[in-house]
């Protein structure tokens, strides 16, 4: 009997285990947002604590040979290039699965996989062989602003287009595309009815989901029904400075200090001058973000998930007093930052746990301004700027300064505004670190 994780198919992979090893196999022609998603889902999959690599067959084509001339590269009767092109496929596939073999948990593979015979062989190679789960993702888009736009964007800055003007490059991608096409075969579920995907049209205006197998699957087919490419503005900015934050303590529920007021009128006068359309403003429920937002005339709501980390035992102490009282808590908390939980306390680890579903709704808005709190900056910080869980607990995140975060291409654009008023400076280093 499978278990109900595996539903309808008989040899399930990986029967005893709910974490099974996954490659995620993009599907689409040129152009239609494969790597845009397999960046972010593996930033957001990193970020949430499940291990992602992404693959991009592009990256292995171009290192395999020499320099890329035209379109000619991609005809279907080019046979040198499509050896060339196979056997890049199958070292990405090989290097996916060896990242699985060796402890990570999700394989993004970024290909087109445009034909039935070339999923096959994906299936062969990393169900039948390797017993891993394999969910492919496919992006349909035929709106010609839409190919337009991206191809202008990304591509004709691809290291294939080195030297080459915009005009010749869109005009060559676009031949490129044709190529493709010809033997292009979209996933159908009578012909693909073993198979576990979601077919995503027009950048998220419709979704076709096929067998979806286990919780990693619902969680991805989620984030990618969630997430848009509008153009829209994210800041991020912690409380004015706090009367906790002058006595050099940490947590409690203080109110603002005097220049911790300025900030609040300050940053109120920053957002009109911002003239930000249709701003929404979040604060946590403590005392020092909703004073913070006093000022800016926009809606706002108080999300708990918001608030800063839990100390525990050590809330309200300094960090003298902490390494004094609880030498051995405060020795263990710099050995690892982010796993470390206060006694009666909160972990990094944790705080990104509860952010996880602001991180989802943040995805799905248009502007917000977050007014938070160090650690939690910090987590929020990292998953925009796919920082590592060793650097978050240490990221420099001052206060009275503004931090705007503007979607480009693959990733975001990130600037740190100073509204400049004095504050204390609330950041601990590594201890050693130079
Ligand atoms: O469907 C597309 N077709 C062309 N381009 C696209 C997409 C998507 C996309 C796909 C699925 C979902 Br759910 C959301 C966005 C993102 N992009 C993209 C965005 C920025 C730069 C480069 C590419
Ligand atoms: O993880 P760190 O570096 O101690 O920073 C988090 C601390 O920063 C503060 O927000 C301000 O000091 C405290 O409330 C919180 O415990």
């Amino acid at each position: 009997m499978n278990s109900v994780d595996d539903r309808w198919w008989g040899s399930a992979t990986c029967p005893n285990v709910v974490k099974c090893p996954t490659v995620i196999s993009m599907v689409g022609l040129p152009a239609r947002g494969k790597t845009y998603m397999s960046k972010k889902l593996t930033r957001y999959l990193n970020w949430i604590g499940i291990k992602t690599k992404a693959f991009n067959v592009g990256e292995y084509r171009r290192a395999a040979t020499v320099a890329y001339r035209t379109h000619d590269f991609f005809r279907a009767d080019n046979k040198e290039a499509q050896e060339v092109r196979q056997k890049c496929a199958i070292l990405a596939v090989e290097d996916a699965c060896k990242f699985l073999d060796s402890g990570g948990e999700v394989a993004v593979l970024d290909a087109t996989n445009t034909t039935r015979a070339r999923r096959r062989l994906l299936v062969d190679l990393i169900k039948e062989k390797h017993k891993f789960k394999i969910f492919f993702v496919e992006s349909i888009c035929d709106d010609p602003t839409i190919i337009e736009a991206n191809i202008v964007e990304v591509k004709v800055c691809s290291p294939d287009y080195e030297g080459m003007d915009k005009t010749s490059a869109v005009q060559d991608f676009i031949q490129r595309i044709e190529h493709y096409r010809e033997h292009y075969e979209q996933l159908e579920h009578e012909k693909d009815n073993d198979l576990s995907y979601i077919q995503i049209f027009n950048q998220g205006e419709r979704f076709m989901v096929h067998k979806l197998a286990g919780h990693l699957q619902s969680r991805v087919v989620y984030y990618l029904m969630n997430i848009h490419v509008l153009p829209r503005t994210i800041y991020l900015t912690r409380h004015g400075e706090s009367e906790m934050n002058l006595l050099g303590r940490i947590g409690g529920d203080s109110g603002l200090s005097e220049r911790g007021h300025e900030y609040a009128s300050k940053l109120g006068k920053y957002v009109q001058e911002e003239n930000i359309p249709n701003l929404r403003v979040w604060t946590s429920e403590l005392v020092r973000t909703k004073q913070t937002a006093e000022f800016i005339d926009a809606p706002k709501e108080n999300w708990k998930a918001l608030n800063e980390i839990d100390a525990g035992i050590c809330e309200k102490m300094t960090y003298e007093e902490i390494q004094e009282k609880y030498p051995h808590e405060f020795a263990s908390r710099d050995q690892d930052k982010f796993h470390y939980r206060y006694p009666s306390g909160e972990s990094y680890q944790d705080l990104v746990a509860r952010l996880e579903p602001v991180i989802m709704e943040l995805e799905r808005q248009e502007n917000v301004m977050v007014v938070c709190h160090q650690a939690v900056m910090r987590c929020l910080l990292a998953y925009f700027q796919d920082k590592s869980a060793e650097d978050l607990p240490y990221l420099r995140v001052p206060l009275h300064t503004v931090i705007k975060l503007t979607p480009v291409a693959y990733g975001c654009r990130v600037e740190f505004i100073s509204l400049n008023i004095e504050a204390v400076n609330t950041h601990r280093d590594k201890p050693g670190d130079v």
